[in-house]
């Protein structure tokens, strides 16, 4: 059994669709292979606006917004299928129903709740024109709801798994249908409370559905499909020595994606870890690259990696009384970020203030702030920016930081991080 993971970027154009589909057809061996798919394009920052638009009552923004994205689906069902036009269509008029309903009512919950009744939308419309889109090719599949199969608890925009109810879910409704056809199709990102409400891992959290899927299959490995040929030492659009790494170890891919590296969901690595599976990195515009191969191997890193995080935050909360920022101050600050789900990228701590850099979730931040107030002074500085070296050397630290100031500075053996403006 092989997992499959195919991104946002992966079915963002026909051609991409199309490719995604050669890949599933020349799989080699014929093995079965469950076929996580995200979003199409940047449709869930599109449905975010929906969310907000609505959210504030401006049901007729947010149905302009949606209009689009609905015509967006259309128009590439219409390009893509011949055949399964129809049936195709028919899914998505559906899924479009379900949001324009709750777009008539007026919200009378938590925005997180509203939030992920709509975005969830965006992997339903996805994989139901990748499936559609197989079936015409001629590679037989069975889309799944996945809403069915991974429940989760009701921490809506954050959702987490209950392991045992989806794993019995997965043993009942997923291997049984891998006697019908090789290939199962179903939505990253996305799972549902016992109430059938829909939930949300997390933005970009399509890795991580892999991931559990490759957990509770114990599959063979987990492909993550990307528009780059490998992991990289940084990011290839942000910088231009950008080099693969061709191998690295669980231990320096989830610190990478705690530092806030792009490539792979920090929460990806946990239930693939567990097992022992390997998770490859490979690239959908050219499959016969090797990539990256990710396992419990350790290898020793001779390139220094550099991940750098726009849109920070830092947050300075001061005492308003003169006393130590001891354990009780610094643990009522902690629970408020638990209760808004934002946690620090960085912290430092003082006689009389605690610092902590965010990432700029507007909503989040304003609210941590505004909350923090009734304890602290709070000062915010936004627009900055967070660079990380794993492995560092002067040379490069020199290079990044030229002509930036350095606003705070954390160093460890390993790792040395600047937040700058
Ligand atoms: N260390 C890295 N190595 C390779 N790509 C990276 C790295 N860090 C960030 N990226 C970015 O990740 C992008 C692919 O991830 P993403 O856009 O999330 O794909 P998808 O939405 O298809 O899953 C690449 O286009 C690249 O710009
Ligand atoms: N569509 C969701 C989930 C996701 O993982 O997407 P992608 O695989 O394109 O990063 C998001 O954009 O957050």
């Amino acid at each position: 059994m092989l997992v499959y993971k195919f991104g946002g970027a992966s079915v963002s154009t026909i051609v991409n669709i199309k490719n995604a589909g050669e890949i599933l057809r020349t799989q080699p061996n014929n093995h079965p292979v469950l076929t996580v798919v995200s979003a199409i394009g940047k449709t869930t920052n599109a449905l975010e606006n929906v969310a907000h638009a609505y959210y504030s009552q401006d049901i007729q923004q947010a149905l302009d917004y949606f209009e689009i994205i609905k015509q967006q689906h259309l128009n590439i069902a219409k390009d893509l299928l011949t055949n399964e036009l129809i049936n195709c269509q028919n899914q998505l008029l559906d899924f479009f129903t379900e949001v324009e309903w709750l777009l008539h009512d007026k919200p009378v919950r938590h925005f997180d709740y509203y939030y992920d009744q709509i975005v969830c939308i965006g992997e339903l419309l996805s994989t139901s024109i990748f499936s559609h889109y197989l079936t015409e090719a001629g590679i037989e599949n069975t889309w799944v709801d996945v809403r069915d199969i991974l429940r989760t608890n009701d921490n809506f925009r954050e959702a987490v798994l209950d392991w045992d109810y989806s794993a019995q879910q997965v043993e009942q409704q997923i291997l049984p249908l891998f006697q019908d056809s090789k290939i199962v199709v179903t939505q990253g990102f996305i799972g549902s409370t016992t109430d059938n409400e829909s939930t949300t891992f997390g933005r970009e959290g399509s890795d991580y559905t892999g991931a559990i899927f490759a957990n509770l299959l114990n599959a063979e490995s987990l492909t993550i499909w990307k528009d780059v040929p490998s992991v990289m030492n940084a990011d290839p659009k942000q910088f231009d020595f950008a080099t693969p790494l061709p191998v690295l170890s669980y231990d320096e891919v989830i610190e990478m994606a705690f530092y806030g590296a792009q490539i792979i969901h920090p929460k990806t690595i946990k239930p693939i870890h567990d097992k022992e599976i390997p998770l490859l990195v490979k690239c959908f515009l050219d499959p016969a690259l090797p990539g990256t191969v990710i396992s419990k191997i350790k290898t020793k890193i001779d390139t220094p990696v550099v991940i750098l995080k726009e849109n920070q935050a830092l947050i300075k909360f001061q005492s308003k009384t003169y006393d130590f920022v001891g354990e009780q101050a610094v643990s009522e600050l902690y629970l408020l970020m638990k209760k808004l789900f934002i946690k620090p990228n960085m912290t430092q701590i003082g006689a009389i203030n605690f610092t902590g850099v965010y990432d700029h979730i507007s909503d989040k931040v304003q609210q941590l702030a505004l909350e923090a107030e009734n304890l602290f002074d709070v000062q915010i500085t936004q627009g900055l920016q967070m660079l990380t070296i794993r492995h560092y050397q002067p040379q490069i630290i020199d290079t990044l930081t030229s002509g930036k100031q350095i606003l705070l500075t954390q160093k460890t053996n390993e790792t040395i991080q600047f937040l700058m403006q």
